[in-house]
């Protein structure tokens, strides 16, 4: 019978032998490739840490102790041994979270999948268990990439200063974010993993116990209290000492074994201390391993004996940006490109490539990403920094105080921007639009297609003395969208027909396509409506309040907080322009997200064109004192 099947929680595990260990690990390995082969999800980082989770799993008791995850896209396995082994609907509507959730466990405690915070929270937990005197355990796992957060060493800070505070830091390092991860403490990380004489010693070690078994088990825990000590001798005095921590390691993190010896002299420990492990992301998988380019971090449905993608990649709205960086790199050398640690997914590979002297990968550092783009600004340069817009939340101090204040020609792409889907709450782009309307100076373009993103990456890169953000959606770029005339900046999509129309139609990036929907079911209704694309959001266009005027009803749609987005933007220029016309403004609900589908989640947030076009109706026969649900029917019946 698999071992897998009979872990119903973390204490089953305690009567396994160590051979069934083993080949319960094995079994989970097992069991991710075939799961997530088929649903998509985090395999590499996964693969990395089934040792790890159960070691911790074993030598911590969850959820009294608490074990948090940073990140959290490495929880999968924490689940499989918390009681959750149904992985056929992973980030799928109703079926289990790509992170943790504790709508799903009382193991789980950090649900947010934003890099570098865990050793806050564990700050946090630790002082309050030392303040109430709660006898629990603190365990945090930081992958290598998330220590490049400056978050991070904000905690640590804090952390170091308190010798006698129980806190276990687990560092899961296996060199790599998405790529190999960048900078002094990834070196450092190395210096640590890669001393020669000790690593040899280790090795030879090693070998020698599993020759000797009977010997060799005390003999390997005495050298393994020995180890440390001659660590210190033959390895250099790492960092995290000169910090004030207590550094256990480097320890094999793929050693159930040396695992749980170092985790329970951490455990013992009254006071901070990093217990830093050896890991390889993708590990068991050949597919994975052998991928350079991110070790199947985060993948699609795939061939699970060949590791390749079921779905050919399309044209996406991160390919037709990367292509036009590259063309644009050519025609201009002040140009450069920043990325916070992912290289690939923001489309920024190709000019990497072309430009290897001008592409600058800060690590998971999203701030420092602003204030360096504000600093090469400052020396001529054009900065373009991409990341994915729920990411650029935690630098908007950043934008507004260095790039913004500053007036430095510095442009952000803001890729992921909308609904996202099935990464869950914290992924939605869905921020953006709402958060920097404060900022002055900065503008934000919209583009609805691949045509209006080339044009308007273009136009962005031209201002020298102000910020400018080009946001666009996850995934598959939409079909062209031809404009039927240009007033002011804005295109016209859609002729209303008539010289006196019910509606104009504000169509905000991405969702143009949506909005000429509503309009012909609108239509139906004899409902006449002009459909505008902003194609720059941020400033109103001067042209958006004459627009108005010429109708009866303006309507905005945006893939955006409906709170302080486009619509209430818009609205406020019409207001200030004296436009005295009705507005409704459709967008996603102030609200978290649950993990679904882009599309699911979209028609449970009634973010489709029939709802739209319904809503819409009503608004135009109150207008018209005709209001009467019964000649909606025609609405209804195409939404369902
Ligand atoms: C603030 C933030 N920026 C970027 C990301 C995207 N991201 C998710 S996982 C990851 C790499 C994490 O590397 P590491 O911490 O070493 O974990 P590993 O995947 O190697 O286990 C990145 C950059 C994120 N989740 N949060
Ligand atoms: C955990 C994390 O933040 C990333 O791995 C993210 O899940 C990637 O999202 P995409 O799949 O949209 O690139
Ligand atoms: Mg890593």
């Amino acid at each position: 019978m698999p071992l897998l099947t009979r872990i119903t929680g973390p204490r089953d595990l305690d009567r396994l032998t160590p051979e069934e260990l083993d080949r319960l690990a094995q079994e989970i390995r097992t069991f991710l490739v075939d799961s997530v082969s088929k649903t998509g999800g985090h395999l590499g980082p996964n693969l990395g840490v089934v040792e790890l989770t159960i070691a911790l799993h074993r030598v911590f008791d969850s959820p009294a102790d608490r074990v948090l995850w940073d990140t959290g896209h490495q929880a999968y396995v924490h689940k499989l041994l918390t009681g959750r082994q149904d992985f056929s609907r992973l980030r799928g509507k109703g079926g289990l979270s790509g992170y943790p959730s504790r709508a799903e466990s009382e193991h789980d405690v950090i649900e947010n999948s934003h890099a570098s915070t865990v050793l806050g929270w564990a700050d946090g937990l630790a002082k309050a268990n030392q303040l109430l005197e709660r006898d629990q355990h603190v365990v945090a796992v930081i992958g290598d990439g998330a220590l490049t957060g400056g978050m991070a060493w904000e905690a640590l800070n804090n952390i170091a200063e308190a010798k006698d505070r129980p806190l276990v830091i687990v560092v899961n390092d296996n060199e790599r974010s998405y790529a190999p991860t960048i900078g002094g403490l990834a070196n450092h990380l190395a210096t640590l993993r890669t001393t020669d004489g000790y690593e040899r010693f280790l090795a030879r070690t090693k070998e020698l116990l599993d020759r000797t078994p009977v010997v060799g088990k005390p003999l390997y825990e005495t050298l393994h209290g020995a180890k440390k000590g001659l660590k210190d001798f033959i390895a250099p005095q790492g960092m995290f000492e000169d910090l004030g921590l207590k550094y256990v390691g480097p320890i094999d993190g793929h050693d159930i074994e040396a695992l749980e010896s170092a985790l329970t002299r951490a455990k013992r420990f009254n006071g901070p201390v990093i217990v830093h492990c050896l890991t390889e992301k993708g590990r068991g998988y050949e597919p994975a391993e052998q991928d350079e380019a991110d070790r199947f971090h985060g993948i699609g449905p795939i061939h699970p004996d060949t590791g390749l993608p079921i779905k050919a990649a399309a044209a996406s709205w991160t390919s037709v940006f990367g292509d036009e960086m590259v063309k644009l790199g050519r025609e201009r050398e002040d140009i450069v490109a920043i990325t916070a640690a992912m290289l690939q997914p923001v489309g920024l590979k190709k000019f990497a490539d072309a430009f290897p002297d001008r592409i600058f990968d800060v690590g998971i550092a999203e701030q420092h990403a602003a204030v360096s783009a504000a600093g090469l600004a400052t020396g001529g340069l054009h900065p373009v920094f991409a990341v994915y817009a729920t990411f650029l939340n935690r630098a908007f101090d950043q934008v507004l105080m260095d790039v913004a204040l500053h007036r430095c020609g510095v442009t952000f792409v803001l890729d992921r921007a909308g609904v996202t889907g099935d990464d869950g709450a914290s992924h939605n782009g869905m921020w953006d639009m709402s958060m920097l309307q404060v900022v002055p100076g900065l503008s934000i373009a919209a583009p609805r297609d691949a045509e209006q993103l080339r044009a308007q990456l273009r136009e962005a890169v031209q201002v020298e003395d102000a910020p400018t953000v080009v946001r666009y959606s996850k995934g598959v770029v939409g079909p062209a969208v031809p404009a039927v005339r240009r007033v002011g900046g804005m295109d016209v999509l859609r002729e209303p027909g008539t010289d006196r129309p019910d509606v104009l139609l504000v169509s905000v990036g991405a969702l143009a396509p949506m909005c000429l929907e509503i309009a012909s079911l609108l239509d139906k209704q004899g409902i006449s409506t002009t459909v505008v694309d902003p194609r720059w959001v941020k400033p109103v266009d001067e042209a958006m309040a004459p627009l108005a005027e010429r109708h009866r009803v303006v309507v905005t749609v945006e893939d955006n907080s409906r709170v302080g987005g486009v619509g209430s933007a818009v609205s406020q220029s019409l207001r200030d322009a004296g436009v005295d016309v009705p507005l409704r403004d459709f967008g996603i609900p102030p609200r978290f997200l649950d993990h679904a589908s882009r599309a699911e989640v979209m028609t449970e947030i009634g973010l489709t064109a029939p709802d739209i076009a319904r809503q819409v109706t009503g608004l135009v026969s109150k207008l018209d004192g005709r209001y009467d649900r019964t000649e909606t029917t025609e609405v209804e019946a195409a939404r369902d």
